[in-house]
């Protein structure tokens, strides 16, 4: 069996190797003649998987993406030719909650302000969104959330219906938080599209002071609308993951905003290994193969394991440190900044991606607290540390 696979798909030798030959090909690069003779396919979100590319493919029967994401494939097509298909819900959930939690501290310690006193309003509840929410709300902070799918399909809006916070329209949500998060996935059609969720006239609505963030799809959001706000008035901020037209992005806007990433949020090791793995079984069922490889023994053990964290330190600076120590995102801006500069934007944006440096996630180090403290002890653990106290 051949099994053609995106570089950028970390262990592949190791999950695939014993199930058949792997070739591997840069993922914006793998073409119609790449297929020709593949039984697998297996990609991450760079690679469209539409009917241009598997024109040729003659004995494709299973297509893989190792991301959260689907809006790169053409799933109906799929179905059509008989092409079995798996995604990896959940993979790198973790991973983006860790970049929005460090990214927010970063703010509130760059700006003056504190999480506490801010409301967050959560765009899309699922397994990133929602994870977001119950950290948050394990760290005291107050939320909103919205999610139109969710709330039709389950009853969130009944008292006791155990949702993390209250789901309201999106509308409500804008005009009653203060930083706004957006985790839904990009959809073109239907009654919950999300092309431009944020548009022109949403993004007018904005309160001054707002911090909007955007780690779901670039496509989401009217990226001119922004970068008008930010340049004309000034009075919002912004933190942006994901961006329309990647790899080649608005230069003007990626200057305007106050951590700008490559499109990172979940490029930690843990969640591109969950991924893989993933994936790999979904191959195996579809092939009656057997699956012999094992996450255990995909991960290595962190580069830091413990941090201990004495007294004199507040709780947002005790935050900030252990964040820090294990993900800081002012790394992947100045990385974006210097290497899109360098060899211009879209191979910059690339490059960044393709060299990302070893990143774990949060639940990975063990915080020691030498002197008890409780509301640190909580926050420490609702942001998703293993915490210790002396
Ligand atoms: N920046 C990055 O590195 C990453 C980005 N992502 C993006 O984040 C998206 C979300 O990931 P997950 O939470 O794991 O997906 P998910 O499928 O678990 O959750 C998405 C949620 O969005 C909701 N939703 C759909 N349409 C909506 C609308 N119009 N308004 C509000 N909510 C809506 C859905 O009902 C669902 O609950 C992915 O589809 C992917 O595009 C995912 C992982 C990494
Ligand atoms: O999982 C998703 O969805 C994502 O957005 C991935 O983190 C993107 O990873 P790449 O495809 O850009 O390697």
């Amino acid at each position: 069996m051949k099994i053609l696979v995106d570089a950028n798909v970390p262990a592949a030798d190791a999950c695939f190797g014993a199930l058949g030959e792997v070739v591997r090909r840069p993922g914006r690069e793998i073409a119609p003649g790449d297929l020709r003779d593949a039984d697998a396919l297996v990609v991450r979100s760079i690679t469209r998987v539409d009917a241009a590319l598997l024109a040729e493919a003659r004995c494709l029967r299973f297509v893989g993406t190792c991301t959260i994401g689907t809006d790169h494939v053409d799933t109906r097509l799929l179905a059509e030719r008989g092409i079995a298909f798996a995604s990896a819900p959940g993979c790198n959930a973790e991973a983006v909650v860790d970049h929005v939690l460090v990214s927010l501290a970063t703010l509130a310690e760059r700006q003056g302000w504190r999480l506490a006193e801010r409301r967050v309003g959560v765009v899309g509840a699922g397994n990133v969104g929602g994870r977001l929410l119950h950290r948050l709300s394990a760290m005291g902070i107050d939320c909103l959330a919205c999610d139109p799918p969710r709330v039709e399909a389950e009853d969130l809006v009944a008292p006791g219906s155990g949702a993390p916070a209250d789901f309201v329209d999106l509308d409500t949500l804008i005009d009653e938080c203060d930083v706004l998060c957006l985790h839904t996935p990009l959809v073109r059609e239907g009654p919950h599209a999300t092309h431009h969720l944020l548009d022109a006239e949403r993004i007018a609505a904005l309160a001054p002071g707002t911090l909007l963030l955007n780690a779901g799809r670039g496509d989401c959001l009217d990226g001119q609308a922004l970068r008008a706000r930010l340049a004309g008035q000034g009075d919002i901020s912004a933190v942006l993951d994901v961006w329309e037209g990647e790899p080649g992005i608005d230069a003007a806007l990626r200057d305007l905003v106050e951590l700008a990433t490559p499109h990172i949020a979940g490029y930690s090791l843990d969640g591109k290994l969950r991924g893989t793995h993933q994936v790999t079984r979904a191959l195996c069922r579809a092939f009656g193969l057997p699956c012999r490889v094992s996450l255990d023994e995909l991960l290595p053990a962190p580069p830091l394991a413990r941090l201990e964290l004495g007294p004199g330190l507040s709780t947002e600076e005790a935050l900030r440190l252990a964040m820090r120590a294990v993900y800081d995102p002012r790394r992947d801006h100045d990385a974006l900044q210097r290497e899109s500069r360098r060899q211009g934007m879209a191979a910059g944006f690339d490059a960044c991606r393709a060299a990302y440096p070893l990143r774990r996630e949060f639940a990975t180090l063990e915080v020691a607290l030498l002197e008890a403290e409780g509301q640190m002890a909580g926050w420490l653990t609702g942001a998703g540390f293993r915490v210790t106290t002396a």
